[in-house]
């Protein structure tokens, strides 16, 4: 049987960069095949190059055996192989229908609405996928979206599906419920490649893993003859590590941390929709996690805490002087530094160099008077690429040209840059590769040990292990509190909304209201 892809010799440069340099990719019809590597490994100009968006410089690809379309004919590529990013591609505002038969409706002439909604629910129906034709794109979920566009993509003929980091928005319903979806497709003989730093959910779907470090392959195997700890040796190149690394990220600070003045303090803070009121204190050297599922108010406390979102109620403090509600320059001016979730709308300037974001926050500390020294911001720069291991050509790169992962340390290189009291991260991990999420981790870690107080808000249990407490929320309630120690299993009960020691079955917040 012809592969679904394969990919053999395949080089390709951006400039001095080598992004690709001759690496191999064969995903057999009906296998889950992942791909994984470090942050800038290669892994994005791969797909690239697989859905013809980028024509490479030497190699050949080829689909069920034969040559790839010529670059530049997109519906070729189209009914080759798709991509579904973490971004969507379809246009929110129209319909699920309308998407799905965009650029092609059917026939000549007026667009028959009545028909196209039918065309479209079978087309659905067909693939299993229990969506309402005549609902708006953006009123649909991050799951029911990500179905359209699979949907979308086989109508088109393609028997290659990407996945881009699908999982990093569903809770775990959704993943379960994507990852059935792509088990009855791959039965049909659909192929998938899934990209994820996710390496659990690696061993829990796929059957092949291929591992690409420095532009280069290094292994491909069944999943199940390649251990965790062999596989992050792969994508590192370093001896094997033990699982539970980022056990060594616990508080080491001398003095008891439960003595110390909380130097960050909320009461009563509270937002209509979002979260009940709710009474922080950190203290300096504590990092607090800040737990919970999508809307759960997690993310919605810690944009409040940065300025981002204004309260309907309660007060903010830092070190004993109240801060400004609903004011970013007051949250950054009151010592709270701040690394968002979305590296794109509200982390980077992307036409700018690493260095200019890098210093974004501390121009007034560069230059005399309102200047700007280059050779300072340029060796300020240099330093942050170093200490967080930013993969970068220099502190003059754009940061559009930097993988996903390394834009995400600019980010956080950032938020330092002024020495925060405050830390605020919200999902800082994601996107970020496993060694690289140790290094992030043990980034904030630091800062905490260094007398800040940090809060952590995710979902992710890697980030939430760092912290020395945390706290879940529920449907905008706290729900539950943990010291360290807390087992995996309490804690995702507890941000599904099932209180510990309270019997299975009992939601947190049904079990308050009754
Ligand atoms: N448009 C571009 N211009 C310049 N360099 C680029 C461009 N796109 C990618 N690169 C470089 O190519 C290399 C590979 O990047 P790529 O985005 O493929 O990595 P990745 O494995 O997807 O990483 P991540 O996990 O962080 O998304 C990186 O060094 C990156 O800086």
């Amino acid at each position: 049987m012809h592969a679904a892809v394969r990919a053999e010799g395949v080089v390709k440069r951006f400039g001095p960069t080598t992004a690709l340099d001759g690496v191999d990719l064969t995903v057999r019809p009906g296998e889950a095949h992942a791909l994984v590597g470090r942050n800038g490994a290669g892994k994005s100009t791969l797909v690239s190059v697989l859905t013809g968006m980028a024509r490479p410089d030497a190699g050949s690809v080829t689909f069920g055996g034969e040559p790839a379309p010529p670059y530049g004919d997109t519906s070729a590529w189209r009914a080759k192989a798709a991509c579904v990013y973490q971004k969507s591609m379809i246009v929110p505002d129209l319909t699920v229908a309308e998407n799905l038969y965009l650029g092609r409706f059917p026939g000549t002439g007026p667009i028959r609405w009545r028909e196209l909604r039918a065309r479209a629910r079978e087309l659905l129906a067909e693939y299993g996928v229990d969506v309402e034709p005549g609902e708006r794109a953006k009123d649909l979920g991050v799951e029911q979206r990500q179905f359209v566009e699979i949907a979308r993509a086989l109508s088109f003929g393609a028997r290659l599906i990407i996945l881009d980091e699908p999982t990093a928005r569903l809770d775990a319903g959704g993943i379960e419920r994507l990852f059935a979806k792509l088990r009855e497709l791959q039965e049909q003989g659909v192929a998938f490649l899934f990209i994820s730093h996710h390496l659990q959910e690696v061993y829990e779907l796929c059957d092949t893993v291929t591992v690409y470090r420095d532009a280069r392959h290094i292994v491909t195997a069944p999943v199940a003859e390649l251990p965790k700890a062999e596989l992050v040796a792969a994508m590192t190149g370093e001896g094997a590590v033990a699982d539970g690394a980022s056990a060594a990220l616990v508080s080491q600070a001398g003095e008891p941390v439960e003595e110390r003045e909380p130097v960050l303090r909320t009461e009563g803070l509270a937002l209509a929709g979002a979260y009940e009121p709710v009474d922080l204190a950190v203290r300096p050297g504590e990092v607090l996690g800040l737990a919970g599922a999508a809307a759960s108010g997690n993310t919605a406390i810690g944009e409040t805490l940065v300025g981002m979102r204004a309260p309907d109620g309660g007060r903010i403090s830092v070190g004993g002087r109240a801060v400004r509600t609903g004011s970013v320059p007051d949250a950054l001016e009151a010592g709270i530094g701040y690394v968002p979730e979305d590296r794109h709308r509200q982390g980077l300037v992307l036409t700018r160099s690493v260095a200019e974001n890098a210093t974004l926050t501390v121009a007034d500390q560069l230059g005399p008077y309102g200047t700007v020294l280059p050779s300072r911001t340029r060796e300020f720069a240099q330093g942050m690429i170093d200490s967080l291991d930013i993969k970068t050509s220099g502190p003059g790169q754009e940061v559009t040209g930097l993988s996903g992962g390394n834009q995400q340390k600019v980010v956080i290189a950032r938020a330092l840059a002024r020495d925060p009291g405050v830390l605020v991260a919200i999902r800082p991990t994601a996107g970020v590769d496993v060694k690289s999420k140790d290094a992030l981790l043990g980034v904030v870690r630091r800062v905490a040990d260094g007398g800040a107080a940090a809060v952590i808000v995710s979902d992710e249990l890697d980030d939430l292990r760092v912290c020395d407490r945390v706290l879940v929320l529920f449907h905008g309630r706290t729900v539950a509190e943990f010291g360290s120690g807390w087992s995996d299993r309490e804690l995702v009960a507890a941000m599904e909304g099932f209180v510990p020691g309270a019997g299975d079955g009992v939601a947190a917040g049904k079990t308050e209201e009754s």
